[in-house]
C-alpha cells in the first residue's frame, strides 16, 4: 500500500480576514485608482491553507474556489510569481480551507495570496524579505501588502503605504455578512462616490476614528447591506469593512458579542471574532509559541 503523507509533510498556516475600521477616500489617481486612507487591523478568524513541497515544478490547489479559474486563482498567481523568483524547480500541493465570503471587503483573496507568498518563501528556501514580496503582493491586489507585514497599519496611497499601529484596542467584533457580492471595481468607478475627505494624521484616525466613504454608494446600490447596518446598529454602532458586504460592530467582552450574534435574525450569516494587531499568520509562520 502507498504511503499516505505524514502530517508533517505540511506547513499550514492561517489567511485571516482583516476589517477596515474607517476608510476615507481622499482622491482619484491618473490611473483610475484611488488615494484612501484606511486604518487595518486583522481578525482571529479566517481561512487556512497547507503547503507540501513537491519535486517538480507542478502547483496543485485543492479543492478548486468556485467561480474562480485555477490560473486566476490569487494563490496560484502568487505561487508563479515566486517561482519566477527561483533557480530551481519548485512545486507545491495546496490545501485550502475557505472560510471567509468572497467578495465581502474581508480581504479574504489578498489574505489568501500573502499567506501562499509567506509560506513558499519558507518552504521552497527563496530567502526574500517582507519588503520583497510586500511589492510583488502589491501586483496581486491593494490589501496584499498589509497582509504580507502582519501589523495592523494605517494605510494610505492605494493601502499600499503603511504605518504600523499597535495601539490599537483589540474588541471582539460582530460581522455580519449579507448574502450579496460586491464587485469592488464598480463601487470605485461609482459617479456618486465621493472622492474628497479631507485626508487627516494617524492621531487623529486613532483617536477619531471615521467613517466608510463607500458606505453610502454600496447601500444604496444593496439595500440588503442598509438594512443589515440597521440592524447591527440597534446593539452597538455598525460600519461596513472595505466596500462591502460584511459590516460589524465591537464590544468589549466575547459573552456580550455572541449574545448580539445570537440575537441577530437567522436570515444573516454572522461570525464572532478578537481583532488582533499581529497577524495570525505571522504568528504561527515566525513567532511559534
Ligand atoms: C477597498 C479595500 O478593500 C480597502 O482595504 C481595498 O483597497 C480593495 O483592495 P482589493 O480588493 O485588493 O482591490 P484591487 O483588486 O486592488 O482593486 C479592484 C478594483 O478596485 C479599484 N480600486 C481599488 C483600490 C483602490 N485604492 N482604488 C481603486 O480604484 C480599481 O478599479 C481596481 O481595479
Ligand atoms: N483564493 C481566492 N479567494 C477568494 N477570492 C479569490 C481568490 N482568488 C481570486 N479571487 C477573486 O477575488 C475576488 C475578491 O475576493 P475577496 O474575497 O478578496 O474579496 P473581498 O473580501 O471583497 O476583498 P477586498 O476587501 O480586498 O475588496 C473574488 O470575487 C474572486 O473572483
Amino acid at each position: 500500500m502507498a504511503d499516505l503523507p505524514s502530517a508533517q509533510d505540511w506547513l499550514s498556516a492561517p489567511a485571516p480576514a482583516k476589517l477596515n475600521l474607517m476608510l476615507h477616500i481622499t482622491g482619484r489617481r491618473a490611473d483610475g485608482y484611488h488615494n484612501l486612507q484606511t486604518l487595518f487591523q486583522f481578525l482571529d478568524y479566517g481561512d487556512e491553507l497547507h503547503f507540501r513541497r513537491r519535486n517538480d515544478n507542478q502547483l496543485t490547489l485543492s479543492p478548486a474556489v468556485d467561480g474562480v479559474e485555477f490560473e486566476d486563482n490569487l494563490i496560484i498567481r502568487a505561487a508563479r510569481m515566486l517561482q519566477q523568483r527561483s533557480d530551481n524547480p519548485c512545486g507545491a500541493d495546496i490545501r485550502l480551507d475557505k472560510v471567509l465570503p468572497m467578495g465581502g471587503g474581508l480581504g479574504g483573496g489578498s489574505s489568501d495570496a500573502a499567506t501562499t507568498l509567506l509560506a513558499l518563501n519558507k518552504l521552497w528556501d527563496l530567502g526574500l524579505s517582507l519588503d520583497e514580496l510586500a511589492s510583488m503582493g502589491l501586483a496581486l491586489g491593494a490589501d496584499v501588502p498589509v497582509f504580507v507585514r502582519g501589523e495592523a497599519a494605517f494605510a494610505e496611497g492605494v493601502g499600499e503605504i503603511l504605518t504600523p499601529v499597535s495601539e490599537l484596542a483589540e474588541p471582539w467584533f460582530v460581522v455580519v455578512c449579507p448574502q450579496v457580492h460586491v464587485n469592488t471595481g464598480k463601487i470605485f468607478s461609482h459617479e456618486g462616490l465621493t472622492r474628497d475627505t479631507d485626508p487627516i494624521n494617524i492621531r487623529t484616525a486613532l483617536r477619531q476614528g471615521g467613517r466608510n466613504d463607500c458606505q453610502q454608494v454600496v447601500t444604496m446600490l444593496y439595500p440588503e447591506i442598509g438594512n443589515a447596518l440597521n440592524l447591527l446598529n440597534k446593539f452597538s454602532s455598525a460600519k461596513m469593512t472595505g466596500t462591502g458586504a460584511c459590516i460589524f460592530s465591537s464590544f468589549n467582552s466575547e459573552t456580550e458579542a455572541i449574545s448580539v450574534s445570537e440575537q441577530l435574525s437567522a436570515e444573516y450569516q454572522a461570525f464572532v471574532a478578537r481583532g488582533v494587531n499581529l497577524s495570525p499568520t505571522h504568528k504561527v509562520l515566525f513567532r511559534p509559541s
